[in-house]
């Protein structure tokens, strides 16, 4: 449980010329549950990005599931992604498929070939989020809280040792939120680390877990009394 997930040394986090965050320390280890939290604009999408190879570290040192993100190449970038599941506020799926053929198209797409294993696979994921019998519906067809445990269950579909999810409950009413949240709850029971980025205050209070903040140009861990 102690393996070490993600860690950045000094780091500066860029948008094209312009610092975001600077001197960044910190590390994730495996199995654990992290917030990041602060206000709008304060970086936790660039910090996000900068984890998942949309955005080059250029300053200081850091790596993330066993990849150096300085000496990342852009052919590096899509086997750093297969060991990430990477959640998004607004769900991203494909409107003109199904939920099975969203799901097939990122497995084809990640290099699986097998059908009868990539339908298991399928099978398997959506029996995690609860959306095993959804499998024949399309996007439009589902509620937002069942679009994005979809999205859930496609970033769980090589699965990754750590998921990054990025506001995930940001476009939820409160009840589907804790719906979702759930959901994020039992995959980290399952021993998967989650970096979670919020604005949601109050699933914070119900669901207390490791934050960081950027706040100020930096970013630094909260005590739960403080957010
Ligand atoms: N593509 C971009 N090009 C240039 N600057 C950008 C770009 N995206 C964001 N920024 C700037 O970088 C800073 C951090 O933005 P970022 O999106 O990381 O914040 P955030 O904390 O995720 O905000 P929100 O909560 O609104 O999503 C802001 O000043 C923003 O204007």
């Amino acid at each position: 449980m102690s393996e070490t997930i993600l860690q950045l040394q000094d780091a500066s986090i860029f948008q094209k010329e312009s610092l975001v965050l600077q001197d960044v320390t910190l590390e994730i280890k495996s199995g654990e549950f992290v917030y990041l939290i602060g206000k709008t604009g304060s970086g936790k999408s660039s910090f996000m990005k900068t984890l998942y190879g949309d955005i080059p570290l250029k300053k200081g040192e850091g790596s993330i599931v066993d990849f150096d993100l300085k000496k990342l190449r852009e052919k590096d970038i899509p086997f750093l992604r297969r060991k990430l599941g990477i959640v998004f506020q607004d769900f991203k799926l494909l409107p003109d498929r199904n939920i099975n053929n969203n799901l097939k198209f990122v497995l084809k797409a990640t290099g699986w070939k097998d059908t009868v294993k990539m339908n298991t696979q399928i099978e398997s994921v959506l029996e995690k989020v609860g959306m095993k019998t959804k499998g024949f519906k399309f996007p439009h067809e589902l509620s937002g809280g069942e679009q994005q445990r979809i999205a859930i269950a496609r970033s769980l579909l090589n699965d990754p040792e750590l998921i990054i999810a990025d506001e995930p409950t940001g476009n939820l009413d409160p009840q589907t939120s804790v719906e979702v949240m759930k959901v994020l709850q039992d995959i980290n029971k399952t021993g998967r680390t989650i970096l979670m980025a919020t604005h949601d205050y109050a699933l914070i209070l119900k669901f207390p877990s490791k934050t960081l903040k950027c706040d100020g140009g930096k970013v630094f861990e909260v005590v739960q009394r403080a957010v």
